[in-house]
Order: C-alpha cells, then sequence, then structure tokens
C-alpha cells in the first residue's frame, strides 16, 4: 500500500520509500528563476562545482522581475544568461515568456509521476499534473544542478475529498481560499495533500493549478491531483517525453477530510493571514485603491476570460492591472477580443511575468492603500511597504474593480 508521493519516491530513489523517511532522490527536471538562480548559482560556484548535472533538464524561466526595474536587477540578470549559457542550458526562457509555474507546464515538463522540484515555493503547482513538485531553498537547488540529486523526507498524505458542484461566480480560487481557511497555514506542515472527488475531477487544467498552487500556504510539501483524462488531454502534444502516471492505494493515507462546496460562497482573505478568509459577503464595500488579475495563482485565460465576461462595457472604477501568466496567455486572450474587453474597460496590461505580486515593481502600492489581488499570499508588506492585500477569484477582482469597493461577483 502506497501513496502518489511514496511511489514518485520509491521510483526515483530506486528503493520502496515510506512516509516519514528520509531518501536520495534523482530530480526529474529542476527550476529556477530570475531571482533565486542568482543565490543558487553562488552555491554552485562556492560549492566548487563547475558543470551541471544536465543541461537538459533545468529550466530556466525569467519572470520575477521583468523586464528589470534598475541596473542591479539588470546585472544579475546578465549574469544569470551569461551563466546558462556558459553550462548549455536547454531551456531559458526570457523575460516575457511568463510566470516560471505557468512556463514549466505548458512547455511539457510537468508530468504525472514525476519528481519536479523548483527554487520556488509554489512549485506545488506542478501536482496539478499528477507530479510530486516542491520548493526548495538556493542551496539545495546548487546541490541539484550538481548532482540532479537531493536528500528529501518522504511526507505523510492528507486526502481532501472533495464534493458539490461549485455555483455561478463561485470558482477554483473559492474553493482554494476555503480550504485555506479550514486546514489553517500550518495545517498541512510538511505533508502532501491529495486532491479527490468529483468537484476536484470536474476543474480545468487552470482550477486544478489554483488549487495546488496554495498548498504551500497550508505548509504542504507537495499538492497532488492524480492524472486523468483531463490532465492527458492538456499534456498531448506538449509532453516533453513519455510518462507513467500513478495512483494511491485505497487506505494509504495518514489522514482524511471531506468538503461539500455546494453552497460555497465567493471567497476573501484578509490581510495578513491567508487562512484569515472570509465569505465576500462580510467584506462588501471594503473600499479597494487597485485590483490586481494575474500571478501563478490565477493569471490563466480562464481567469482573464472570466474577468473580461463581466468587465466587457463597463469601466472600471479602482484602477485595474491585468497581468497575463505566460505569453502564450497573453496571445489567446488577444486573439479571443478578451484582452481588448479588458484594456477598453480602462484595464493597464503588464508583461507576463510575477508583476507586483511581491512588492518589486510594476504595480506596488502605497503605504495603507488596498489591493484586491488574484495572487496566493497577503503578508505584511508583499506589494509595498504598509500596504494592505485581500485575495480573491478573478471574478471577485473584477466585479470589485467596477465598483471600487469589494464586491460579490453574484451581484454585478
Ligand atoms: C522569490 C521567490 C523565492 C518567492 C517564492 O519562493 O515563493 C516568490 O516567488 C514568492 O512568491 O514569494
Ligand atoms: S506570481 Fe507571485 S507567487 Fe507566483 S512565483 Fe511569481 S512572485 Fe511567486
Amino acid at each position: 500500500m502506497a501513496t502518489i508521493s511514496e511511489k514518485i519516491f520509491s521510483r526515483a530513489s530506486g528503493h520502496r520509500a515510506e512516509a516519514g523517511e528520509i531518501v536520495e532522490a534523482e530530480v526529474d527536471y529542476a527550476m529556477s528563476h530570475d531571482g533565486t538562480s542568482v543565490l543558487a548559482i553562488k552555491a554552485f560556484t562556492e560549492m566548487g562545482s563547475e558543470r551541471v548535472w544536465d543541461p537538459e533538464r533545468i529550466v530556466v524561466p525569467f519572470d520575477h522581475i521583468v523586464p528589470a526595474n534598475n541596473s542591479t536587477a539588470a546585472d544579475l540578470q546578465r549574469m544569470v544568461r551569461s551563466w546558462a549559457r556558459d553550462q548549455g542550458i536547454v531551456h531559458f526562457f526570457e523575460g516575457g515568456r511568463g510566470i516560471c509555474h505557468q512556463v514549466f507546464p505548458e512547455e511539457g515538463f510537468a508530468l504525472p509521476g514525476t519528481l519536479l522540484v523548483g527554487a520556488d515555493s509554489h512549485s506545488c503547482t506542478y501536482g496539478a499534473f499528477g507530479a510530486f513538485g516542491t520548493g526548495v531553498g538556493a542551496t539545495d537547488m546548487a546541490e541539484i544542478y550538481s548532482r540532479g540529486r537531493l536528500w528529501f523526507k518522504v511526507p505523510e498524505t492528507i486526502a481532501v475529498r472533495i464534493s458539490g458542484r461549485l455555483g455561478e461566480m463561485v470558482l477554483a480560487k473559492d474553493l482554494t481560499l476555503m480550504l485555506v481557511g479550514a486546514i489553517g497555514a500550518d495545517g498541512a506542515t510538511y505533508r502532501a495533500l491529495e486532491y479527490l472527488g468529483e468537484t476536484v475531477e470536474s476543474l480545468s487544467i487552470s482550477g486544478r493549478m489554483t488549487l495546488c498552487n496554495m498548498g504551500v500556504e497550508m505548509g504542504a510539501k507537495a499538492a497532488i491531483v492524480p492524472a486523468d483524462g483531463t490532465t492527458e488531454e492538456y499534456l498531448r502534444g506538449r509532453a516533453r517525453g513519455p510518462y507513467q502516471p500513478v495512483r494511491s492505494d485505497p487506505g494509504s493515507y495518514d489522514a482524511e477530510m471531506e468538503f461539500d462546496v455546494s453552497d460555497l460562497s465567493p471567497q476573501v482573505a484578509v490581510p495578513f493571514r491567508v487562512d484569515q478568509v472570509r465569505p465576500v459577503g462580510d467584506l462588501a464595500g471594503t473600499e479597494v485603491d487597485q485590483v490586481f488579475i494575474g500571478t501563478c495563482t490565477n493569471g490563466r485565460l480562464e481567469d482573464l476570460e472570466i474577468a473580461a465576461r463581466i468587465l466587457k462595457g463597463r469601466e472600471v472604477k479602482a484602477r485595474t492591472l491585468v497581468i497575463p501568466a505566460s505569453r502564450e496567455v497573453l496571445l489567446q486572450a488577444l486573439s479571443s477580443g478578451v484582452l481588448e474587453a479588458l484594456v477598453r474597460a480602462g484595464a493597464m496590461i503588464g508583461t507576463p511575468g510575477c508583476g507586483p505580486c511581491l512588492g518589486a515593481h510594476m504595480g506596488v502600492i502605497a503605504e495603507e492603500e488596498v489591493c484586491l489581488s488574484t495572487a496566493n499570499r497577503n503578508f505584511p508588506g508583499r506589494m509595498g511597504k504598509g500596504g494592505l492585500v485581500y485575495l480573491a477569484s478573478p471574478a471577485t477582482a473584477a466585479a470589485s474593480a467596477i465598483s471600487g469597493e469589494i464586491t460579490d461577483p453574484r451581484e454585478v
């Protein structure tokens, strides 16, 4: 009897791996971006390493500060580019291609049954494809650059079963925020979350990515949706190679939880905790200075589409920033008319990337300003010193953009 995580670590370590055990495992693909590559390269060099283990299995997308906002960022980015060139890194993605967690799956690296490690906490997003995706720090990444292997503690798994049909204008993000509120910011520390049940099965890849993306906000090492037909369909023509999906054996879980989302309303996480989650109705009327639709949580086509549906033919009152998660998303939004509807409504459009998500550039807010964001974190100072970040779905964000205050998307 074994869980998905145990099966993945068994294959990657070459022996039967059980939860609680520490194993050395071989990584299938590694990822580091413009931000964390800087530190990982420094550690790699300090370790005395000269060549990377496999230039085809290290993926480097530029996304956190693109285009560079000052000469320090430009210098560091030049250093990473030239290191990648010297090492012969094959999968280097220049700024504008998109957010690492969006580009990585789009390019077919996120495959069922694989072990994927990123130097970024939201690498748990790859669990949406039935993979074990996890984030590590720069020194661990340097070790992977060098040897392609790392020590891992095989996590116990909490099965989270979700039933019920999501209502009109109630999205995967609302389901995700509800779970973060219920499980808590440290409720899944060092566990793997496995999402099951009819509601999860009915989610699109985009919705599954939103769900898995916030796994780390509950402390989880990984958040996994078992691969199925929806996964296969997405991977057709994208997958980088053959893959072997794995499933958990019944009864292999450490704990099980159940939720019914039939009556769920749109949810909002209030500053400064991701698990301080309330129904949108409780916050209706809270004034909003800026609305931000984007990030690795909610910057995909589906997210922009729902926002455009709400904003079409209307005018935003709060300043509104839309940043597509990738060039692929931007192009689709362009050809489908989604982008035009957003621009006509008064939205600013940014270069695909992280944008102001972590307060670095392109939409940082002022002290005491309120931003309603579709991102995954609302810690103090996250989008600018003294600013307040509320987290919600793209539908709630669009509805609130029109009125300039937090608004239930079912009421516009
Ligand atoms: C910059 C990076 C290390 C960080 C992370 O790991 O999550 C960022 O992406 C974030 O969302 O805060
Ligand atoms: S969009 Fe935000 S949460 Fe996602 S990787 Fe970028 S900074 Fe981190």
